[in-house]
């Protein structure tokens, strides 16, 4: 079995897959602050053969974990940011400090759509580029749901925004002030991932596939203006892309993959772009 672990500010991500069917067995998370410790939700070491980790925890973090596996798990890999991989030359002026998971993130949504708009949704939202050819162009980094509402620090953290709300409700004033923080946390992360995407696309000439991931990645949907898909598995596929260890895997395929939109017309989005332009 493969233990794939994601681990990011808030959560620690981790699923087991088969290496020979290649199929998802099981799935779970813990809190990346805690430690792992028996009877937690976390994943059977003794049917682990291989394991491959993305971390944007503290060094430590990682470090421990590693250091961990490293005594029952004969091979781990890491990932890490670097100047090229897979056809995708880093947008950093110092790849090695592109965020990991963004990486993996944009080297999964290249290899699936050619060229694609990457929007990771946890406890940063991240958007990156990468046009078809492969240049990455760098990102943005803006505070997730959950930061921003916590910043406020007005009592409303418990109190997270339906998933299955539609966005016009979504996008009506609130009348109290648990509705009132969702719906401007949520304005304010898809007017800036819908505009964002608009103006690089625009700028570049290029109308790109748009990939959504994370775990606010369903709601932030909800306000998305134009065609895009949701993968969950997005950041595991970038390691599956870089660590190829089933026969599957070798062959270019990444689980969980979504069907990919089609692009809108250029013309539309200059449209979309000249029209918030106004507002
Ligand atoms: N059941 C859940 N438990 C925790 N966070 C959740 C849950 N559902 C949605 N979220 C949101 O997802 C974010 C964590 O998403 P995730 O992509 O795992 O972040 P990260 O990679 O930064 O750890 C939280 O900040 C919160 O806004
Ligand atoms: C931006 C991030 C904090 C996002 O992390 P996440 O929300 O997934 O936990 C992470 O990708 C990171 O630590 N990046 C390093 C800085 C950078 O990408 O420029
Ligand atoms: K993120």
């Amino acid at each position: 079995m493969i233990l794939d672990l994601d681990i990011g500010n808030t959560l620690s991500k981790w699923r087991l897959k088969d290496v020979v069917s290649s199929e998802i067995r099981s799935r779970g998370a813990v809190w990346t602050r805690e430690e792992w410790r028996p009877g937690a939700d976390i994943p059977d070491l003794d049917v682990v053969t291989a394991v491959r980790i993305s971390s944007v925890a503290r060094r430590a973090v990682l470090d421990d974990t590693v250091a961990l596996l490293r005594r029952q798990v004969g091979a781990v890999h890491v990932a890490r940011s670097s100047r090229e991989m897979l056809g995708v030359v880093n947008g950093y002026e110092e790849p090695g400090r592109l965020g990991v998971d963004r990486w993996m993130g944009v080297l999964a949504g290249y290899q699936l759509t050619g060229g694609c708009c990457s929007v990771d949704c946890g406890s940063a939202v991240t958007i990156d580029f990468v046009l078809p050819g492969g240049r990455h162009l760098g990102g943005y980094i803006m505070p997730g749901l959950r930061l921003m509402k916590e910043s406020l620090q007005l009592g409303t953290r418990n109190v997270a925004i339906d998933p299955d709300s539609e966005a016009d409700e979504l996008l009506a004033p609130g009348k109290n002030t648990v509705e009132a923080v969702n719906h401007g946390i949520f304005m304010a992360t898809v007017s800036a991932v819908n505009r964002l995407y608009f103006e690089v696309c625009d700028r570049e000439g290029v109308s790109l596939p748009l990939l959504l991931t994370g775990g606010d990645a369903r709601v932030v949907s909800r306000g998305i203006r134009v065609p895009h898909a949701l993968w969950p598995d997005m950041v595991y596929a970038g390691l599956e892309a870089c660590f190829p260890l089933t026969a599957a895997e070798r062959a270019g395929r990444m689980s969980g993959s979504p069907h990919v939109p089609d692009a809108v017309e250029l013309e539309k989005i200059r449209i979309g772009l000249a029209f918030s332009m106004l507002l």
